[in-house]
C-alpha cells in the first residue's frame, strides 16, 4: 500500500527528494519547513488510552498505520509516567524505517513531554521532537532544551493564538489547529471551530505549516484544503477503524486528491 511513487515523503515537489536534485528549492531553514508542510498530509496521533480499550496495542496500531502510509506520528500517552512513555518510544523507534524523516519515514514526535523527547534523542531514537500545547512549557524553552534540529509543534485554537505563533516561526515548525469538529478524544476540548474559523486561524498562522485536528475524517479533506490547511490529523478515524492500514491509506489518499 505504501507505494513510493505516491509517497509525499518521496515526492518530486519535495526539495529534499533525490528526484528534485536537478532543481533544488531555496534553503528554508535547518528543519526544512516545506518538507514538514508536506508531512502534514496524514498525521496520526495515538496513545494506549486510544487503542487498548479496543483490544489493540500502540505498537500494532503504529505498524499497520505505517503500512498504510502515514506521514507524521505523535505518541500521546495520557496519563503516562516518563519511563513508560520512553519505553514505548523505544519500541516505536525500532519499527520505524531508517533514513530521513519526511523522506524515508514519518516524522515522530512526543506529546507534551519535552523531558521524554530529550531523553529519547539522547539515546539516539528516531524521535524528531515534541508537540506542545498552550499551557505546556513555553516554546522558547523547548527550543533551548531540544536544540536547533528538533521539530516543535504547537497547538492553536484561535486567531489570537495563531497570531502569537506566527512570529515564532524561527522557533516552532508547525501548528495543530483545532478542534476542527467536536472530538471525543480530548476531555477538555472546546467545541469544533468549523471551516470558517479554521480558515481564519490558518491564515493567521502563516507561514507556519498546519494540520487540522479534532473529529477529522477523509471527507473533510476538500474543505480543509480549501481553507488553508496543510493536512489531516486524526486519532479516532484511524484508531477506531476496522482496518488501521486501510484507514491510514484512505486518509493520505484523501489529502493527496484534495490538495
Ligand atoms: C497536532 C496536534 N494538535 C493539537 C494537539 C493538542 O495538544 P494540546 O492542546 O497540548 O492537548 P493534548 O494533546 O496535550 O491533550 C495535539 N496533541 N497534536
Ligand atoms: C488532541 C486533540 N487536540 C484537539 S482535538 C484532539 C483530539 C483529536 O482526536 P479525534 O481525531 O479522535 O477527534
Ligand atoms: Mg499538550
Amino acid at each position: 500500500m505504501n507505494n513510493p511513487t505516491e509517497n509525499p515523503m518521496n515526492d518530486t515537489q519535495n526539495p529534499t527528494s533525490d528526484s528534485a536534485a536537478a532543481a533544488p528549492a531555496p534553503f528554508d531553514g535547518a528543519r526544512n519547513r516545506e518538507r514538514i508542510r508536506r508531512a502534514m498530509t496524514a498525521y496520526f496521533v495515538l496513545g494506549p488510552q486510544d487503542v487498548e480499550p479496543l483490544g489493540r496495542t500502540v505498537l500494532d496500531a503504529v505498524k499497520q498505520a505505517l503500512a498504510g502510509g502515514i506521514t507524521f506520528l505523535q505518541l500521546r500517552a495520557k496519563p503516562g509516567d516518563a519511563g513508560d512513555i520512553l519505553e514505548l518510544a523505544r519500541q516505536i523507534s525500532a519499527i520505524l524505517p531508517q533514513g530521513e524523516p519526511g523522506i524515508d519515514r514519518p516524522y515522530f514526535v512526543i506529546d507534551d513531554r519535552v523531558d521524554v523527547a530529550w531523553a529519547a534523542r539522547q539515546e539516539g531514537l528516531k524521535v524528531d521532537g515534541v508537540h506542545v500545547g498552550q499551557t505546556d512549557l513555553p516554546v522558547r524553552h523547548v527550543r533551548a532544551l531540544l536544540g536547533d534540529d528538533a521539530v516543535i509543534g504547537l497547538s492553536t485554537g484561535s486567531v489570537a493564538e495563531a497570531q502569537a505563533a506566527a512570529p515564532l516561526a524561527d522557533i516552532i515548525d508547525y501548528v495543530g489547529i483545532g478542534p476542527y469538529h467536536d472530538t471525543i478524544s480530548k476531555a477538555d476540548a472546546p467545541d469544533g471551530l468549523g471551516a470558517e474559523r479554521f480558515a481564519a486561524v490558518s491564515r493567521a498562522a502563516r507561514p507556519l505549516p498546519n494540520c487540522a485536528i479534532g473529529g477529522v475524517t477523509p471527507e473533510d479533506a476538500p474543505q480543509i484544503a480549501a481553507n488553508g490547511g496543510d493536512g489531516l490529523c486524526v486519532i479516532s478515524f484511524i484508531c477506531r477503524a476496522p482496518s488501521i492500514e486501510h484507514a491510514a491509506y484512505e486518509l493520505r489518499s484523501a489529502w493527496e486528491n484534495a490538495r
